[in-house]
Order: C-alpha cells, then structure tokens, then sequence
C-alpha cells in the first residue's frame, strides 16, 4: 500500500504544528520520522491514523484520500501503535490482541478458527503468549508495548504507523522489533528518536524541524555531522557500520 502526505498541515489553537509536510511511502518501504522533541512527528502520524484531521492538505492511501473512508474501513487497512494514552480497562492480554480483529468483524465478535491462530501467531511472534491471561494493567511498560504490536499484527494491516515503538523495550526486544518492521513487507511509517536504530531499519529517513520537513533520503545521504549539527544542535562522527555499511553516529560527550 503506497502511502501520500500531499501538503498537510496541522493548526491548532492559531499554532502551525506541521507546515505542508509531503511524504511518501512506497509499497513495502519502510520510511522513518525522525526530528527532536517537539518536531513535529506524533503530530504528523496523528494524520495518518486518524486521530487528528489535518488543517489542510490530504492523505491518500493508494491515492483514495483517508478522510472519504469509514474508520473502520480505514483501520482494516492501517493500523497504529501510539503514544496516546490507552484506556484503563483491564483486560486480558489475549482480549487486547483479539481486539485488533474488530474492523473485520460484522456484528458477530466470536473468533473464526483462523482468526485465532492469528492472535496466537502475533502473541508467539512478539514473544507475549505467556501473558496471555494476565491483565494488560498489571505488565511492564516493555510487555505491554510488545502486547500492543500484536494487536496491531493481527490487524492484518497494509500500513504500519508506530510513534516511537522502542519505547520502553530492552535491547534484544528493540532489535526484535526493528528487524521485523524493516523484514515484514508491509508498508510502514516509524517515529524513532535513535538515529541509530532508525538508519539500520528504515529505507528512507524524514526529518522534521518546527513542523517542517527539512530533508529526506536514504539514511546515507540524510545523515550527515552537517545535518545532525543544523536540526538537532550536536555534531556527532558519522562512522559505517563495519557489516552492514548503514551510518551509525558516535557522540562524543
Ligand atoms: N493539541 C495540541 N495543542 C497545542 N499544541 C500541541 C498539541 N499537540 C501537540 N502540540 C505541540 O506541537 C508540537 C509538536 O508536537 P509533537 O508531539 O507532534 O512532536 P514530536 O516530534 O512527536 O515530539 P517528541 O519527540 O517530543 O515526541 C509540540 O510543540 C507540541 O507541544
């Protein structure tokens, strides 16, 4: 599923929170926000999950514009991970991830054969199936997180949008995680903060400054000391990562 950012801005309460952001995905192509606090990017994916309705400008999945689909004919195709707030019921971890199956449901919310093995595979997947009759309240910040994405998986989006999905995840789960989006063939837009990270996993970095975008490449040519000095006020080394080749940057305190 190719996905558009044709101009959109945001404008709340006479604050311009994005200035005409145009972006693109690809069909399968993994492209990562990236920018400092307050740049923008929450508000950016807000748009494309539809919790936010953008000022102007639109945004199109295979060039249908969002907002001339339901919500749940949309949420059958895109599916989000965010930072807002969750409710605070307790349900069971198994009850969260079927919930990811509610856009397919018509009126009868009892799981089909296939279905559960979905949620099964997702929770394996995510490394969450011994979770599964506990309360989502009760888990940590990482298991809750990984909890999440498997609702999100069993979904069975074309779109993937995450808002900083490493959050709270320990290393091997955060790798996990990134090696999944960057293998997993769905179309995706990240948020990430680590500059890192987001250079190893994604085909195409954005990067947002006070609500605008301000460069986007392949991570190589996006990258630079310049860059990196000019939008976020360090300059780091910029050194190849000895296998792979990605740009991986070396602060020096
Ligand atoms: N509902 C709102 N009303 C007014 N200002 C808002 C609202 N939502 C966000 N903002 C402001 O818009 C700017 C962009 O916020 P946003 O959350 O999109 O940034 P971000 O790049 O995701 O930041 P972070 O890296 O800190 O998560 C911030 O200055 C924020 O305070």
């Amino acid at each position: 599923m190719e996905l558009t950012l044709d101009a959109v801005s945001v404008e709340i309460s006479g604050a311009r929170l994005i200035d005409e952001l145009s972006l693109k995905a690809g069909d399968g192509e993994v492209v990562g926000l990236v920018g400092p606090n307050g740049s923008g990017k929450s508000t950016a994916l807000r748009c494309v999950y539809r919790a936010l309705r953008p000022s102007s400008g639109a945004v199109l999945v295979d060039g249908t514009d969002l907002t001339t689909l339901s919500i749940r004919d949309s949420a059958r195709s895109v599916a989000a991970l965010t930072q807002d707030g969750t409710a605070d019921l307790d349900f069971t971890v198994a009850e969260v991830v079927a919930l990811g199956r509610f856009p397919h449901q018509r009126g009868n919310p009892v799981l089909s054969d296939r279905e559960r093995e979905l949620c099964a595979e997702a929770m394996r997947r995510t490394g969450v199936t011994h979770l599964a009759r506990r309360g989502i309240l009760s888990l940590s910040g990482g298991e809750r997180q990984r909890v999440l994405i498997a609702r999100a998986l069993v979904q069975e989006p074309e779109l993937l949008v995450l808002d900083e999905p490493t959050n709270h995840l320990d290393v091997r789960h955060q790798v996990e995680l990134l090696a999944f989006l960057r293998d997993c063939g769905l179309t995706v837009l990240v948020a990430l903060h680590d500059l890192n990270l987001a250079a190893s996993t994604c085909d195409r970095l954005a990067v947002l400054q006070n609500g605008t975008l301000v460069e986007t490449g392949p991570p190589a040519d996006v990258l630079t000391p310049e860059l990196v000095r000019r939008v976020f006020g360090v300059t780091p080394t910029v050194v190849r990562h000895p296998r792979t080749g990605v740009p991986q940057l070396l602060y020096t305190l």
